[in-house]
């Protein structure tokens, strides 16, 4: 298989995992009004993987969901690869929030921000309404975090982690031609990829030496910076922006090292950390998550979370594999049923298409050493322990076709 084609291989199993069609939900059966709801708050694709999961349990409870968004049904990943498609961000959603009200058969409240949790007397408050709760999921995601820049041009600058944001985002590229992205970690290097195919010109800054300097070794990493700079991209490592300023119609940064880079505007793509404002509403224990059991049951009766807010039994892992896997044991377990989450292994597909990227990093306090083969664009690497256990992989080009078979290898997450 060619490259390309793997690429698009890549591509289309990822939005082929992420877009499931509607789930049979058995027969609805009248929703017993007098039961006490299951309440999940978030509309993103835990909360909604976990709502589908919860109806094939359960046609009779209750369902209250609420977001602070517009609640439409949208596959997040597809977002950083939108320009090389020419989607226009409406095309991204797959339903609106009505039609996910209708499938679920849930009451679904939109721009429903949630304010404050008593978990005590199970209740929590959207503005003036009281909703009261059997069982709360808390499915609210995470937040962008902002890099520390000073200067006068801080509306110049972008971050974008949901469909509104990246809505306002590409209203404000129309007209827009040369772009500093700040970050070339996963999601930087997916945008970089996408709008430098897209006719952009792009600057990335990236204070680590490689691009995916936390997920890949240095070979792997080169393979994906070559394709990128082979395709205009403009990297400056090693350094960071400090100061945005207004200049004319767009922006000048001044980088750490001195240099200065001129632009239309700025991406900000750091990364990403727990939303934990509604865990510290509840009183809820967290670490760098919300933290739970491998039930995704938190610290209080009747409280459990999912996805990108919660770090269940140590891990924090901001990816869909995990919040579909633990979307699948959470609605069991809403249904009084025994279940326990077992991350497997969970490879991750890097969507800079003009290098195919796989990746199963391996867990954060693991000991062992790359083994790594390449020509350059095809990059083979084996993360193992002294012992000859293979923790994780990364694979780049054509070494992406050994993913199954790496999978079949590695330990997996959970025991
Ligand atoms: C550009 C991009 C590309 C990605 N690509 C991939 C990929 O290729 N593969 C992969 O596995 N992962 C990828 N990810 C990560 C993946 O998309 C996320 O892990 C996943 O979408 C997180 O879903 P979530 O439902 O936990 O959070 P979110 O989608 O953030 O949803 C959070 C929800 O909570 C609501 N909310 C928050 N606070 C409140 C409140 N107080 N009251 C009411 N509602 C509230 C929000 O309105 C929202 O509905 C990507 C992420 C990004 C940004």
């Amino acid at each position: 298989m060619a490259v390309s084609q793997i690429a698009v291989a890549v591509k289309e199993k990822v939005a082929e995992v992420i877009v499931e069609s509607a789930p049979e939900i058995a027969a609805i059966a009248e929703i017993d009004w007098d039961r006490k709801p299951v309440v999940i708050v978030g509309t993103g694709l835990a909360g909604y993987h976990l709502a589908r999961e919860f109806r094939k349990q359960d046609s009779e409870t209750p369902l209250i969901m609420l977001t602070a968004d517009d609640g439409r049904f949208y596959s997040k990943p597809m977002i950083s690869t939108a320009f090389a498609k020419a989607k226009q961000p409406d095309q991204l959603a797959n339903s609106t929030a009505a039609d996910m009200a209708e499938e679920l058969q849930a009451d679904i409240r939109i721009f429903s921000k949630v304010t404050e949790i008593d978990p005590e007397l199970q209740v929590l408050k959207v503005g003036e309404d009281t909703i009261e709760y059997g069982k709360l999921v808390l499915a609210s995601g995470a937040k962008c975090i902002e890099a520390p820049l000073t200067g006068d041009g801080l509306s110049r600058v972008y971050s974008v982690n949901d469909l509104l944001g990246y809505t306002r985002f590409r209203t404000a590229m129309v007209g827009k031609k040369k772009i500093l992205i700040i970050g070339a970690g996963l999601i930087g290097s997916e945008y970089a990829n996408d709008m430098i195919q897209s006719g952009f010109m792009i600057d990335v800054v990236e204070p680590m030496p490689n691009v995916l300097g936390t997920l890949l070794p240095e070979q792997a990493a080169h393979a994906v910076q070559e394709s990128l700079e082979q395709a205009g991209v403009q990297y400056h490592f090693g350094t960071v922006v400090e100061r945005v300023d207004k200049s004319g119609n767009g922006i000048k940064a001044t980088l750490a090292n001195g240099s200065v880079i001129e632009a239309d505007a700025v991406l900000s793509a750091i990364g990403v950390r727990p939303d934990l404002t509604l865990a510290s509403l509840s009183k809820l224990d967290t670490n760098r998550g919300i933290l739970t059991d491998r039930s995704l049951q938190t610290s209080a009766k009747n409280i459990y979370a999912l996805g990108d807010c919660a770090e269940v039994d140590g891990n924090l892992l901001f990816y869909v594999a995990p919040l579909m896997e633990s979307a699948r044991v959470l609605s069991k377990v809403l249904s009084d049923q025994q279940a326990q989450v077992h991350y497997g292994v969970m490879p991750v597909m890097v969507k800079t298409t003009l290098c195919p990227v796989v990746v199963s990093p391996p867990p954060r306090d693991a000991e062992g050493e790359w083994h790594v083969n390449d020509d350059g664009y095809n990059v083979l690497a084996r993360y193992i322990t002294s012992e000859g256990r293979l923790l994780g992989f990364a694979l780049t080009g054509d070494a992406t076709r050994e993913k199954d078979a790496l999978t079949a290898k590695t330990q997996p997450l959970m025991s």
